[in-house]
């Protein structure tokens, strides 16, 4: 992973989520790419109020402010090259049990993928009146994997599997993976989705923003995940109940 190169998307989407000029790609219901205002931004599984966050969901396909474009592709493929690998290391630890019911080989599912998004992610400054406002509650990603460099400041936690949360540290040249509800789908549970959230902060650093860049790996739309559900219709289901379809 190139850590100047995502500092360096901090740096610009810092600056970006600064202007106006982001209202100008205001997300697409239907291709869910462009900018997600905090009024737009979705809001954990269960719960009522939407995380206090904008972003902006880029796909090659997609729209992206032209000067900013370079980099985001540049770090894209980096990630989802580096996260195919992962997930066929998963296909050759999966146990015979687990991958005898895979409709198609994962690494097949994820060939030619259009769905794969980076999302570029701000959480603004907030004032003590806000402190009561999840920067990102906790919720499990729809997706296959997802590749998480360091943020630019603490928050995230993970839930053990004994269930207490574990805050993560963020040392630059971290890389976090978590698993996502589609590979719990598609394994039928063999490989249970990471629970995570980013907590709000107290003190002196809720007037500080917070930027990070997770990568979801997604299959294509018409793989069959399991007798109940092919990677669309899962997809469909999650972004209805995240309030964002
Ligand atoms: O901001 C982070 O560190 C995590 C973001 C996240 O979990 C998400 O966007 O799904
Ligand atoms: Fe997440």
């Amino acid at each position: 992973m190139d850590i100047g190169l995502i500092q360096k998307i901090y740096r610009d989407w810092r600056a970006f989520f600064a202007t106006q000029n982001k209202f100008a790609y205001a997300m697409d219901r239907e291709k869910q790419d462009g900018y997600f205002s905090l009024e737009q931004a979705e809001h954990a599984k269960g719960f009522a109020l939407r995380d206090f966050k904008e972003y902006y969901h880029y796909y090659p396909w997609g729209r992206c402010p032209e000067s900013l474009k370079a980099d985001l592709e540049c770090y894209y493929d980096q990630a989802v090259e580096f996260a195919k690998t992962l997930l066929i290391w998963v296909e050759q630890y999966s146990p015979l049990d687990v991958s005898q019911c895979f409709s198609e080989s994962l690494s097949a599912m994820i060939e030619a993928s259009q769905q794969s998004l980076l999302r570029v992610l701000h959480y603004p400054p907030m004032t003590a009146g806000q402190q009561q406002l999840p920067r990102a509650a906790p919720h499990e990603d729809i997706n296959f994997l997802t590749i998480l460099p360091a943020a630019d400041g603490p928050g995230l936690k993970i839930l053990s599997q004994e269930g207490d949360w574990i805050d993560v540290p963020n040392r630059p040249d971290q890389v976090l993976i978590n698993i996502g509800d589609m590979l719990q789908e598609v394994s039928a549970g063999y490989f249970p989705s990471t629970t995570h959230q980013v907590a709000t902060p107290s003190g002196e650093e809720l007037s500080q923003g917070r930027m990070s860049l997770p990568l979801f790996l997604h299959p294509r739309p018409e793989v069959v995940l399991s007798p109940r559900h092919t990677a669309e219709s899962y997809l469909h289901e999650r972004l209805l109940e995240l309030g964002v379809a």
